[in-house]
């Protein structure tokens, strides 16, 4: 029997939601995938929530109105696609939209919070929606983050293999699925944040698109090496972040010493700190890795692959698409499957990866 799961995720990179319909009846199969991008307004305001503003209690929820119509959007597209009536979704999982994440903030028992109106959606869409996935974590003492990598051994998996699985989002995770069938989880720094962020300044376009700009200058030795500086870089698992760390003063702070370079060379440089973050954690944690997946947007950026492969020359470096699932859908699925786990009230192991004190069940439902 068919077992019908929805996932949207809008993530760091703030530029909107993707969505899947998945059906999860003996194994994985995408019915449909559908994308919305956040208009200039919405993606604006969500941007500066992230950090604190006047008025914040009152616009987050309008904020959080608007996320959700975008969600329902996707929703209606999905369903369209597929051909599959509403009733037959038996839930949707609704990842919100990270706007603080200080798992460990000030008294020890810190939180996440997501954006997110799931009774809203459940009204606009009649279909129950999981959402509220990291808070559980975080009161376990998890870093709430990431999540994906129990979905990403499902997928990428290969038995008596090791695989590294490599999320290229606002913010960078790896996933290290040992032969042994042990699995580390953890946040490697920015991915296409702070290039999104600075391609945006001086070139007026969201992101630059197959790194084709990076690529056409040289990095800058001075600022990659103050760049990875960074001293939660060396911190062991495990560690998450987010844009309460990795975000513009951070940049502009960093930059404040290399004046003189130019716009191009500074892309070219945070695209090196990219791949330098993620294969820095991939030698630490599994220096022979043979196989490593690459999904989230970044895997759509030609120079950040080539420079992946480039720094890990013993490993083969593929997008997740040559692995069965295209980058833009990895996400959307996992917080499907999550939805799944929660409706079933299964426990993950969190400890491994988010470094909670044991299995829990993550999410809360809201009834259609
Ligand atoms: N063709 C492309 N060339 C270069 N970069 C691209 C391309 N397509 C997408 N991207 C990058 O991928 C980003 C979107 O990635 P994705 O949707 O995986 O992020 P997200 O889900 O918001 O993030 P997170 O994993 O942090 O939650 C864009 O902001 C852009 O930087
Ligand atoms: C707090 C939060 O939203 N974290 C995201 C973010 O985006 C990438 C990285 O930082 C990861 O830790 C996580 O998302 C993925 C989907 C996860 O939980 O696995």
């Amino acid at each position: 029997m068919a077992q019908l799961y929805a996932g949207l995720m809008s993530g760091t990179s703030l530029d909107g939601v993707d969505g899947v319909l998945a059906d999860f009846d003996g194994g994985l199969r995408v019915l449909a995938h559908a994308s919305a991008p956040f208009d200039p307004a919405l993606r604006a305001e969500l941007y500066a929530l992230n950090t604190r503003g006047d008025d914040e209690l009152h616009r987050a929820q309008f904020a959080a109105n608007a996320l959700v119509r975008l969600y329902a959007q996707v929703v209606r597209q999905l369903l369209e696609q597929s051909g599959v009536d509403a009733p037959d979704v038996r839930a949707i999982g609704a990842h919100g939209q990270t706007v603080r994440h200080r798992p460990q903030a000030f008294d020890g028992t810190g939180y996440t919070t997501q954006l997110n109106q799931p009774a809203l959606l459940a009204e606009l869409t009649s279909i129950d929606v999981v959402a509220d996935f990291r808070s559980r974590d975080v009161a376990a003492g998890g870093q709430g983050a990431p999540l994906a990598p129990f979905f990403h051994r499902g997928v990428f998996g290969r038995a008596g293999e090791t695989v590294g699985v490599l999320n290229l989002g606002g913010i960078a995770n790896l996933t290290l699925l040992r032969a042994d069938g042990s699995m580390l989880g953890f946040d490697c720094g920015p991915a296409n944040a702070l290039m999104d962020f600075w391609v945006q300044r001086h070139r007026g376009e969201a992101f630059d698109a197959n790194g084709a700009w990076a690529a056409g200058a040289t990095p800058d030795a001075a600022l990659l090496t103050t760049l990875l500086q960074e001293p939660w870089l060396a911190l062991p698992p495990p560690k998450s972040t987010g844009r309460d760390l990795f975000n513009e003063p951070w940049l502009a702070a960093r930059l404040a010493s290399h004046a003189q370079l130019s716009p191009q060379v500074v892309q070219a440089t945070l695209l090196e700190f990219t791949a330098r973050c993620c294969v820095d954690d991939v030698l630490r944690h599994e220096p022979r890795l043979p196989r490593l997946v690459v999904c989230g947007g970044g895997a759509l950026n030609a120079q950040l692959m080539r420079r992946l492969q480039a720094l890990l020359p013993g490993a083969k470096v593929l997008s997740s698409e040559e692995a069965g699932l295209p980058p833009l859908q990895v996400e959307a699925c996992a917080f499907a499957w999550l939805a799944m786990q929660c409706v079933e009230r299964r426990e993950l192991p969190l400890t491994s990866t988010t470094g909670a004190r044991g299995a829990r069940v993550l999410g809360a439902v809201w009834p259609r």
